[in-house]
């Protein structure tokens, strides 16, 4: 990182509640240097209570330049490293134990004399870490040797605690290991009130998380990672992951990722990495469901939710989803991704969240299908509003491409006689039959029809048999959207066909201010889906208003003709309008119309 992005990543990092930010290593160049400096000199940027933690190796020249660095500075950590592995011992620096023991006093004690001890030393509280860097893969019992010895060294105190990181520098056993390994140090040093235990896990065999976790169930005070484990090779432990596990179980962490797309925007721009797709919590897709069985459940327990009247601060059980999406700051949109793997309920839920329709079982299975045949067609996956225009379209929400509703008028049938009781009933004088009278836009043009039946909806299945669409209302259900005068009623139909094509079904749709016009509504967008299901069937044709005529064998169509276009037969000539006629013609020809007066 340059100055500018090390410069807006602690901001960000004391905006998420940080209290002891590594700044830099500033005996490394300017880079680090001039930052440290930059930030210690800015009045207002770090604030009082946040601690400035500067990493130098055991070399006296080197500690030198790392403290002048912070001279200004309200309170400051100096952290100094040596490796105790006897691989490092051997091969790196070619020391004993007791050669390392006296560098790592002498630097400690040189700090202490340009720190703590130096009333101008120009920072107002010093903290003092040591790391004996491969801690993992030291001897436990050398250790505490070194680590008694720098703590003699520094003399810290219980309100001034010298911190010992123990680091994974290389992750190389399960982390029960590693939590052992800090167990054993943190009964084994003397004065333990005075020493801050430290972790400092990487990732090397991916357990860095478990390993923290583990280790501080065994005795460890405080963790250093990174925000999404960005570091050497697999990287350090994932801040954010730890302390949204902490959340996940009831636990505030005390550092906030509420707004967690800002904070993987600055750490993509800082660290020029991206955050994985997968990577826990942050990960765009990790609060997304592709597969059927996963959306249907999800969708159950949100709606479970929701008929419970959970608030926000309720516990979160919810299937496949451990913590609520709006808690760092993502919002219900891309819970539910739809490819060829999903079914019904993901389905469901996108149109409930796009056009607010909770779709019947019977239509979101009818429905799924319609989109598998697609995302399978497009072999990817669809967009929200890709499913909500199919639905739109499907079920003619938006024009019903044959019927159009006109006008109706639904009264009493008074040709017909009361109904008969229902058994153990006494007989009703009530009519309840009725009688659908309407003008309905057939394919752009208005025709009466009429029909009667027990209710609204089988009076004008009743009429559409007269269009040769022979449905009947096997199932209803109707649900309000909006409130107040917005209003409006969905209403959900499936029909099953008669006559020929019996078994048949189609749902429709339909939506309106008016709870009758939208069931009729339904009816129609049945009915339109019905024809559209028989890849043959010419567009359904009946004559003008009030010119009802029935085909039968051997109708003279010259007459239609003329209605179709409006003037009397032109003959061969005729073109426009004609291709309605044409059919017919056709279908005359092929042995006239079935028993409804539809071409067969
Ligand atoms: C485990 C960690 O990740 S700690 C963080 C590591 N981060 C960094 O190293 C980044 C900053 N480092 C640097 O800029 C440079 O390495 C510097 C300025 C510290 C040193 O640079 P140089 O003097 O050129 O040395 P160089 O980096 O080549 O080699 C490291 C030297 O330090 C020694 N060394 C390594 N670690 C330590 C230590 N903790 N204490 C004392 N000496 C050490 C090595 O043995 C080697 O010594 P040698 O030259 O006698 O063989
Ligand atoms: C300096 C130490 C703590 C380190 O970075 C490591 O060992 O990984």
């Amino acid at each position: 990182m340059d100055g500018e992005q090390k410069w807006r990543y602690f901001a960000l990092l004391v905006s998420l509640g940080y209290k002891e930010i590594e700044i830099s290593y500033p005996s490394s160049g300017a880079t680090d240097f001039d930052f440290t400096r930059r930030l210690v000199t800015t009045e207002g940027v770090v604030p009082e209570d946040v601690w400035l933690q500067v990493l130098s190796p055991c070399r006296k020249e080197l500690i030198q330049r790392t403290v002048e660095s912070l001279r200004g500075a309200k309170r400051a950590i100096l952290h100094l490293y040596v490796a105790t592995s006897a691989c490092f011992q051997q091969v790196v620096f070619g020391m004993d134990n007791r050669q390392q023991i006296e560098l790592a006093v002498e630097c400690t004690r040189y700090a202490r004399s340009i720190t703590k001890d130096d009333p101008n030393s120009g920072v107002e509280n010093w903290a003092f870490e040591f790391s004996p860097e491969t801690f993992s893969d030291s001897d436990p019992e050398y250790v505490v040797e070194i680590c008694e010895a720098v703590k003699k060294a520094w003399e810290p105190s219980e309100e001034n605690p010298i911190i010992f990181n123990l680091p994974a520098t290389v992750e190389m056993s399960t982390p029960n290991v590693y939590a052992d390994q800090i167990e054993f140090f943190c009964t084994s040093m003397t004065e333990r009130e005075k020493i801050c235990v430290s972790l400092h896990p990487h990732n090397d065999r991916g357990c860095a998380v478990a390993a923290a976790e583990l280790a501080q169930m065994a005795g460890a005070d405080r963790v250093e990672g990174t925000l999404f484990g960005n570091g050497e090779r697999t990287g350090n432990v994932d801040l954010v992951t730890l302390a949204l596990n902490l959340y996940t179980q009831g636990i505030h962490p005390g550092v906030d990722f509420s707004d967690i797309n800002s904070v993987i925007e600055i750490v993509e721009k800082s660290n020029k990495i991206p955050v994985h797709p997968r990577a826990p919590y942050g990960g765009e897709l990790v609060c997304c469901a592709f597969s059927g069985s996963h959306q249907d459940a999800i969708k159950k327990g949100f709606q479970a939710r929701e008929a419970s009247g959970a608030s926000k601060e309720d516990p979160w059980v919810m299937p496949y989803l451990p913590l609520d999406p709006r808690d760092i700051g993502r919002n219900y949109e891309a819970i539910i991704r739809v490819n060829s793997q999903s079914g019904k309920g993901g389905v469901a839920w996108i149109i409930k969240r796009t056009l607010e329709l909770d779709l019947p079982r019977g239509l979101q299975i009818a429905f799924s299908k319609i989109v598998q045949k697609e995302t399978d067609m497009l072999g990817r996956e669809l967009q929200p509003t890709e499913i909500k225009d199919l639905f739109v379209d499907a079920y003619h929400l938006e024009k019903n491409p044959r019927f159009h509703l006109v006008d109706y008028d639904i009264t009493a049938d008074r040709s017909a006689s009361p109904a008969p009781p229902e058994q153990g009933k006494t007989a009703s004088s009530r009519n309840l039959r009725r009688r659908f009278k309407g003008v309905i836009e057939i394919d752009g043009q208005e025709h009466d029809i009429e029909g009667t039946g027990n209710g609204a909806l089988s009076s004008l299945a009743n009429a559409l048999k007269g269009l040769g669409i022979d449905l009947d209302v096997a199932d209803y259900k109707e649900h309000s959207i909006g409130a107040g005068r917005e209003t409006k009623a969905a209403t959900y139909i499936e029909c099953t066909a008669s006559g020929h094509e019996q078994g048949k079904k189609v749902w429709g749709v339909g939506i309106h201010q008016d709870v009758v016009q939208a069931s009729l509504i339904a009816v129609l967008s049945a009915a339109s889906s019905f024809l559209s299901s028989r890849p043959t069937t010419p567009v359904p044709f009946r004559p003008k208003r009030s010119n009802t005529q029935t085909l039968s064998p051997g109708t003279n169509l010259d007459g239609l003709r003329r209605e179709v276009n409006g003037a009397p037969s032109a003959g061969p000539d005729v073109k426009e309008g004609s291709q309605v006629v044409a059919k017919l013609e056709e279908a005359v020809a092929e042995g006239g119309p079935g028993a409804n007066g539809m071409p067969k």
